[in-house]
């Protein structure tokens, strides 16, 4: 099995990964939009709804959306920035030891004219995705290619596919596991670089590095409902967990940003 090939994922050009030990993982060039991650044993690590959109009229419900430049409604532009709601080009892919890897890149020349008129900066942004044995690896770089600075917020909106969000604990948010209750939308700033996700069915080691804070987001049950792209049970089978920067960082002309993002599952309890 070649470890990229190119197929359709919805009516999404979609680039799927395949490492050496069968670990899979599927991202569409809209949004540069991680949907699937399979890990190994063959086990769905990550929530995509069955009700999204998948014909970029919308930003996909589920998966890995990439947050950028906006977080959130904090600032004049888009509800979570453009990132997610454009297209973004493959620049790279191929085996690494025990992986797959793919990377994507966002440049002004790929937005359309109101979008780059509205965020009028000259930036790349590239994607690196990797996969294999039991890991996922991400990592987002923002190049500032102005003569300005420019100013950013970012996520890596992260939905984990749970067995029952009732179950789940994140430790590493403060003295106690956190726990969801009936809805959950909280940013923490200024975490501690590893935090660990128990969803009941087993562990995840959730490492960022350069994302300096993290968004931990389920709707619960009457928001779900009122979503258009969600069956009305399907916020007990996520819980998002984001690495984040919240607080625009700036970034000088010439400077270049990264943010790593690993999940590491494991057998743990
Ligand atoms: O519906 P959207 O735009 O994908 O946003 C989903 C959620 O994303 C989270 O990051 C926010 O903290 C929530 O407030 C928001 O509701």
């Amino acid at each position: 099995m070649d470890a990229i090939t190119l197929a359709p994922f919805g009516e999404l050009p979609a680039v799927h990964l395949t490492a050496a030990d069968g670990a899979e993982a599927i991202v569409t060039l809209f949004g540069a939009h991680l949907v699937s991650w399979k890990s190994a044993d063959g086990r769905q690590r990550l929530f995509c709804s069955a009700g999204s959109a998948l014909d970029g009229s919308r930003a996909i419900r589920g998966g890995v959306p990439v947050i950028f430049p906006q977080f959130n409604e904090r600032g004049p532009g888009m509800r979570h920035g453009f990132a997610r709601v454009s297209d973004w080009a493959l620049i790279d892919s191929g085996s690494v030891a025990g992986g797959a890897f793919a990377v994507f890149a966002l440049e002004p020349h790929d937005l359309s004219d109101e979008r780059a008129a509205a965020w009028p900066y000259d930036f790349a942004l590239r994607l690196r995705v990797e996969v294999g044995g039991a890991d996922l690896a991400m990592t987002l770089e923002v190049e500032n290619c102005d003569v300005a600075p420019f100013s950013f917020s970012s996520a890596l909106h992260t939905y984990h596919l749970v067995d029952d969000v009732a179950a789940v604990r994140i430790d590493g948010l403060g003295q106690q596991p956190l726990a969801i209750g009936d809805t959950r939308d909280e940013i923490f700033v200024g975490v501690a670089p590893r935090l660990v996700l128990h969803s009941g069915a087993g562990t995840l080691q959730l490492e960022q590095d350069g994302f300096t804070d993290a968004v931990v987001w389920n709707p619960g049950a009457a928001n779900t409902a009122a979503m258009p792209d969600m069956q009305d049970d399907d916020y007990k089978r996520f819980v998002c967990i984001e690495p984040a920067v919240i607080e625009p960082l700036t970034l000088q002309a010439g400077e270049t940003w990264s943010g790593r993002y690993r999940i590491a599952p494991s057998s743990i309890p």
